[in-house]
């Protein structure tokens, strides 16, 4: 058996070599599960042929560089960059947003296994916790959607569109829970990403967002019907309680409070990504982080 050991706070730890972890770590540019298990099982023999029973992470680190060196550079540019923004001090804290149905949890799962982020927290659950403590009566907005609190704000102000209103009066009280949830990350030293239709650009305080390792992207869906289908295909699961019926009435106010996100991701230079292909989109978003904690260009 090879043993990996590594220290921590001056002690020092050993667990055995496991092709598994080491091919999630390589499965980084979507190279696929086959290859980077492939790859994973070459670096294993490599280190049977060196016989070597005990080696430092970082040793390993090396050693898998050379490794990928050898058999695509720009794999092996990734998997250094991926352990420089691993290594950092502070947490990384991912923020994605967007209108309802555009598919930010469903990026934020595939982010966080890519960057092997242990932590996701969805805005809804955020809400629903609130929910429970701040009555219908204080705040009726909270209780509905973010696409029809419109129809519980109290007193409606003449100058802006309503649903836009409705959207900004449900999302920012929102923000008061993922600021929470911010601070907290930081003060615990756990990177994490939240996501939801509540993760709007402007809405969270500009000395949060400008000293920590905080980044957003905006998700959104220019093709009206493409989106329409992604409520389809979420809703044909058979685990789904949300009805289809329910976003089909809204769509028209769902596609307004998407115009109102991109307006203020222009604003406040958050990161735009239409969400069409998965790889694309999650390629995208990891080329940004890079390119801000790391300063690594892209590599993809
Ligand atoms: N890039 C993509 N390609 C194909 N399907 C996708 C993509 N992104 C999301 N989907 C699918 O679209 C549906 C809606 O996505 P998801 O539930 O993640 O949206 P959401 O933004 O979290 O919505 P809400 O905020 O209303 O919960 C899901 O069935 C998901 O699997
Ligand atoms: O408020 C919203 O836009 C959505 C977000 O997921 O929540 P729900 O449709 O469940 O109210």
């Amino acid at each position: 058996m090879i043993w990996v050991t590594s220290n921590v706070d001056g002690e020092e730890y050993k667990e055995p070599f496991s092709k598994g972890i080491m091919s999630r770590s390589l499965n980084i540019s979507y190279i696929g599960s086959k290859r980077a298990y492939e790859l994973a099982s070459e670096i294993e023999e490599e280190l049977i042929k060196k016989d070597m029973s005990v080696i430092s992470r970082d040793e390993l680190a090396d050693i898998v560089l050379n490794h990928l060196i050898t058999v695509d550079p720009k794999i092996a540019e990734k998997y250094k960059s991926l352990r420089l923004l691993r290594n950092s001090k502070k947490p990384l804290i991912i923020l994605i947003g967007g209108s309802s149905g555009v598919g930010t949890s469903s990026m934020a799962f595939e982010l966080a296994n890519r960057l092997r982020l242990k932590n996701i927290i969805s805005t809804d659950m955020i809400r629903e916790v609130m929910r429970k403590i701040v009555s219908k009566d204080l705040s009726p907005v909270i209780h509905k959607s973010s696409y029809d609190a419109y129809e519980s704000i109290r007193t409606p102000s003449l100058k802006m569109d309503k649903i836009v209103e409705g959207f900004i009066t449900h999302a920012d009280v929102v923000n008061v829970g993922i600021e929470a949830i911010i601070e907290r990350s930081i003060k615990e030293g756990i990177s994490i990403i939240i996501e939801g239709v509540h993760v709007v650009p402007g809405f969270i305080s500009k000395d949060l967002m400008e000293n920590n390792n905080i980044i957003m992207f905006t998700l959104m869906i220019d093709d009206e019907e493409l989106h329409k289908q992604r409520f389809y295909l979420r809703c044909s699961q058979p685990w789904v309680k949300r009805s289809l019926e329910n976003y089909m009435e809204n769509f028209e106010s769902i596609r307004k409070t998407q115009d109102f996100f991109v307006e203020q991701a222009k604003i406040y230079d958050s990161h735009i990504i239409n969400n069409i292909e998965i790889n694309e989109t999650i390629n995208q978003m990891v080329s940004a982080i890079l390119e801000k904690f790391v300063g690594v260009n892209d590599v993809r």
